[in-house]
């Protein structure tokens, strides 16, 4: 083979390995031109995902996007990549706290809907499913959409409830949420709404004050039921503070005049104690002084007898020296019923001044319980308040978890309340409660916790009662209700109740036992109100 023709062969073989470095390339070149389209359109997606939410973050993302379709060189993309990394990494820092926020008010707005009265017992009921789903933050803005949406959907049910009775011309709570814009007056009115007013009053109520204090309150609470122009109610309001406020100055003053008192019997005490210990140091000193001179008088006696020549000397010289010892025997004597007698006064002194500090304390002591009492009572029907409960309930039921026994709540709800205080008054509504109170006192077995749950609301507890003598007695009770004869301006009205009973089980805690006892009561309701119904 010539050398012309080796030449083009290893041209030949060349120019292969050429064609296929260039399809090689080719291929590479369109994988990378998949990938940055690929890329690119993942880029337009997450702009478009997050578009809006931060101005500087869609600006980057299209310079990003641009970068890509010009295939500009690696360094620059990968700049603007780190630029955007950062903003991502603060926008979820700010997306976090958008989560707390939403999540706080989401909250916030439920709890709110759930304190509106007369709510009808389903929604009630749905609020709390959809509450206790939201306990938890979630992970994203955008799962609260759907929750946001229920809870919208709620308040447009509990709005559109609560205007139902409006015809009689009262205006519904719900329309105490106002939109910022409207005028300063109508603020003023729906301010003073008799809703409003009607649950200062409730508060009010529960207030411990001092007997002449609440009977003001009580007056002025009158007043402001009646009274219905704003500065009128104004007024009245800032009376209600000047009581108050004239109530926690009065206790507080008897309680420093108590520790006033305290400390300066104990100053006197303590100084009394003082001079006993000095006295008796004193008369200590004195006694030792006479016992000295007793022994040197003795001493000096068996001296005597050493030293005499004669009987008749010792006869007389012992003679003189028991009448010195006599003597000091009687001074001795004298001196001790004298400290004897100090310190006895002393005693005495003392004894008085701490009789009269346990009498302060007595005093103090019986006004602290009276307080604790009043803390534990609700004012208006003197029947335990919902603290008592919670307390009582709280304790049954670790008895119960300790050992079962037949334990059973019971909650009952007056039927149509609202009603009787829209068409005859806040006074007899609050009349109304004190008879119902009375009345369940009478008619339960002894030894039931009865007790105002808040409200129209009151509850029971029973420790030992069977299924069918609990119904047996609700049922009476109900009854006993609706036969009893009220009168508000000369028209008779019957009041009833809806009752809700049920036994704690094994597996209950408060919450889910209180919880069923409530269900049967909105059952109740919901099934035509004035009866009682128990579940298991
Ligand atoms: N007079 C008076 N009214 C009170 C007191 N506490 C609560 N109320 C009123 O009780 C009423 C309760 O009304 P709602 O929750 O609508 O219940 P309701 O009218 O009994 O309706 P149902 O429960 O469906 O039968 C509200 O008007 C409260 O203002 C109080 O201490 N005194």
């Amino acid at each position: 083979m010539n050398d012309s023709s080796v030449a083009k062969k290893q041209l030949v073989a060349l120019k292969r390995k050429l064609d296929s470095a260039i399809e090689s390339r080719n291929s590479l070149e369109e994988d990378a031109n998949l990938h940055s389209s690929l890329l690119i359109q993942f880029i337009t997606k997450l702009s478009l995902v997050s578009k809006g939410i931060d101005l500087e973050l869609d600006n980057r993302l299209a310079q990003l996007r641009m970068l890509f379709s010009k295939s500009a060189p690696l360094n620059d993309i990968e700049a603007k990549i780190v630029v955007i990394s950062k903003l991502l990494q603060q926008h979820s820092i700010t997306n976090e706290k958008n989560i707390a926020h939403l999540h706080d008010q989401f909250n916030q707005a439920g709890e709110n809907l759930q304190k509106i009265n007369g709510l009808p017992g389903d929604l009630r009921r749905e609020l709390r499913g959809l509450l206790s789903k939201t306990k938890e933050s979630k992970d994203a803005l955008i799962q609260y959409v759907p929750l946001l949406s229920q809870l919208l959907a709620f308040y447009d049910y509990a709005l559109k409830a609560k205007n139902a009775p409006t015809k009689q011309g009262v205006l519904p709570s719900a329309q105490l949420i106002l939109p910022v814009s409207q005028s300063k007056n109508d603020i003023n009115l729906a301010l003073f709404d008799s809703s409003i007013l009607e649950k200062i009053s409730v508060s009010l109520s529960t207030l411990p004050l001092s007997k002449g204090h609440t009977n003001e309150l009580l007056a002025i609470k009158k007043k402001l039921m009646t009274d219905k122009s704003s500065d009128e109610v104004l007024l009245h309001l800032i009376d209600i503070f000047d009581v108050i406020v004239a109530d926690f100055k009065d206790e507080q003053n008897s309680a420093k005049n108590f520790l006033t008192r305290l400390s300066a019997t104990l100053t006197t005490v303590q100084s009394a104690v003082k001079e006993t210990i000095v006295t008796q140091k004193k008369s200590q000193k004195t006694n030792e002084k006479i016992n000295q001179k007793l022994q040197s008088q003795l001493v000096d006696m068996t001296g005597t007898v050493e030293k005499a020549l004669s009987l008749n000397q010792v006869k007389e010289d012992i003679n003189e020296k028991l009448q010195f010892i006599a003597s000091t025997l009687e001074q001795k004597s004298k001196f001790e019923q004298q400290s004897h007698q100090e310190l006895a006064d002393k005693l005495n002194d003392m004894s008085a001044k701490v009789d009269q500090l346990e009498q302060q304390s007595r005093v103090f002591e019986h006004k602290l319980i009276d307080q604790q009492r009043k803390s534990m009572q609700d004012a208006l029907t003197k029947l335990a308040n919902r603290a008592a409960f919670d307390n009582y309930f709280a304790k049954a039921m670790v008895r119960f978890h300790h050992k079962p026994f037949q334990l059973a709540l019971v909650v009952l709800d007056i039927d149509d309340f609202k009603k009787i205080n829209d068409t005859y008054g806040h006074t007899a509504g609050d009349k109304t409660l004190q008879v119902i109170a009375n009345t369940i006192v009478k008619n339960v077995s002894k030894g039931v916790f009865v007790g105002r749950y808040g409200g129209e609301e009151f509850v029971l507890i029973y420790s030992q009662a069977q299924e069918q003598a609990l119904t047996l007695e609700l049922n009476a009770l109900n009854k006993y209700i609706a036969r009893l004869p009220f009168k508000f301006k000369s028209n008779k009205v019957s009041i009833t109740l809806s009752i809700g009973a049920t036994h704690i089980r094994a597996d209950d805690n408060i919450h889910i036992a209180f919880e069923r006892a409530d269900q049967a009561m909105y059952k109740a309701k919901k099934q035509g109100k004035n009866q009682v119904i128990y579940v298991k």
